[in-house]
């Protein structure tokens, strides 16, 4: 046996060793491709987003959900060539289950929906604001995650929910300093291309994937897609009819088109006047071009944008009708928005509307001059909070200079020392930073000054 010295030399020595080669394999400190860290700055942002997104829900009625991350791969395989399903971020789990994480949150919804079979009392308005996923070929360096606001009426055949759902997203742009000539939101319904893809004589069910195509057609030119229009079997006058009646930029033109007996132009009419009563009319106008890019809409569609034009969809939405059937579910109308978190703060950035976060809200920083009043310290730091007030108490023994120059970086309002002879007084002595007074103040009258200098 080794003597218990040379035994902890050789520990020692061992430990030195592992620490070393630990040391050759430098952890990769990046997220994982496309994700964001959130560090306590960027928290206060994304928090403070997503307060604006709850109390437009709240105002409106609507009631939170969430469902899992991860879910079942059947729910998106929708065969209809759109992105947000040939991105699919899927993969077998250790069960051989293929599942993938939610690149939308529409489906878990609607599973929701279907998994009560019809014990939930309509209408519903949900809303949820789910983190969503997508796998991308990192060759355009896009981000893999977005959190989204969803919100959604289910149960409501007319109109009148789609006009509540635009009220409540020009309710939250007015809410963080956006106005009427900054944003914009284009109106459409899909039903315009169904009534003229069916005077054209292509089958119902070409429709879906037809609109994916339509709204591929705006971002790329006709040729990219010539080979699924052809797969499609939509020959070329079929595109050039629906590429003419998608330019028209009123609903009276789209109305000589159609006919007047187009439900269409029925239902854009209504969708017109409702905005009118909620007053955001400023804020809407029809576009015939705008499809979105979900198969799954099956009527009114519309856009949020930056009137600019330098920016991608902001927010977007529509009619969603047949969803549940797709998955063997009763037929239950529904609407619906997503609203990403990424473009929203780029234009509030560039409008110059985004509160700082870069403070803590701290209220008082309290520090025990000497180690000994330590105790009497945390006994004032206790009574602070129990005040309502946030306190940061310094938990080692530091010299005063570093504690006020501590306080000044995390942005505090106050400083409170605890000090021998002002202790001895019953007293403790208060540093306002935004003017640098410094004043005793009655350990027992704490309560009064907090109640004063918070009001
Ligand atoms: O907007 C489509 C989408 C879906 C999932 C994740 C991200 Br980032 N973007």
């Amino acid at each position: 046996r080794k003597s218990s010295a040379v035994a902890d030399k050789d520990l020692i020595t061992k430990t030195e060793k592992g620490a070393q080669k630990k040391k050759q394999t430098k952890l990769d400190t990046n997220p994982p491709k496309g994700t964001r860290d959130f560090y306590p700055e960027d928290m206060r942002q994304r928090t403070w987003l997503f307060s604006q997104w709850r109390d437009v829900a709240k105002t409106y009625g609507f009631s939170e959900y969430d469902a899992p991350v991860l879910e079942s791969e059947s729910l998106y395989t929708r065969k209809a060539g759109e992105e947000v399903t040939e991105q699919l971020y899927n993969f077998v789990d250790k069960g051989d289950r293929a599942v993938a994480l939610r690149p939308e949150m529409t489906p878990s919804l609607a599973r929701m929906v279907m998994a009560k079979k019809g014990g939930l009392n309509l209408p519903l308005k949900w809303f949820s604001i789910p983190q969503c996923w997508r796998y991308e070929r990192m060759t355009r360096g896009r981000r893999r995650e977005h959190f989204q606001w969803n919100m959604d009426v289910w149960g409501v055949d007319g109109v009148e929910a789609e006009a509540e759902l635009l009220s409540a997203m020009v309710d939250f742009f007015e809410r963080v300093g956006l106005t009427a000539q900054d944003v914009g939101i284009k109106v459409n319904s899909r039903m315009v291309i169904g009534e003229v893809l069916t005077e054209l004589g292509i089958p119902e069910e070409k429709f879906a994937a037809t609109c994916v195509l339509v709204d591929k057609l705006e971002k790329v030119p006709i040729d990219a897609i010539q080979d699924d229009l052809a797969e499609l079997g939509l020959d070329r006058s079929v595109v050039e009819k629906l590429t003419e009646v998608l330019t028209n930029k009123s609903i009276e033109s789209i109305a000589s088109v159609l006919g007047p007996e187009s439900e269409a132009v029925k239902e854009l009419s209504k969708l017109m006047s409702l905005c009118k009563a909620y007053g955001i009319d400023e804020w809407i106008l029809f576009d015939a071009s705008v499809v979105r890019g979900l198969a799954y809409y099956t009527g009114i569609v519309f856009e949020a944008f930056d009137r600019k034009g330098e920016l991608r969809a902001i927010a977007g939405g529509g009619r969603y009708d047949k969803l549940l059937e797709t998955f063997g579910g009763d037929p239950t109308p529904a609407a619906g928005f997503g609203f990403g978190d990424a473009v929203i703060i780029e234009l509030l950035k560039e409008r110059d509307v985004l509160p700082s976060f870069s403070s803590a809200d701290i209220d008082s920083v309290v520090f025990a001059m000497k180690p000994e009043l330590y105790d009497d310290a945390i006994a004032i730091a206790t009574k602070l909070r129990k005040a309502g007030q946030s306190v940061d108490v310094v938990l080692e023994k530091k010299k005063t200079k570093w504690v006020f120059k501590h306080a000044d970086r995390i942005q505090s309002k106050y400083v409170i020392i605890v000090a021998p002879d002002e202790f001895a007084n019953g007293e403790v002595s208060v540093k306002d930073l935004s003017c640098g007074e410094q004043t005793s103040i009655k350990i027992e009258e704490l309560n009064e000054w907090v109640e004063k200098t918070s009001s």
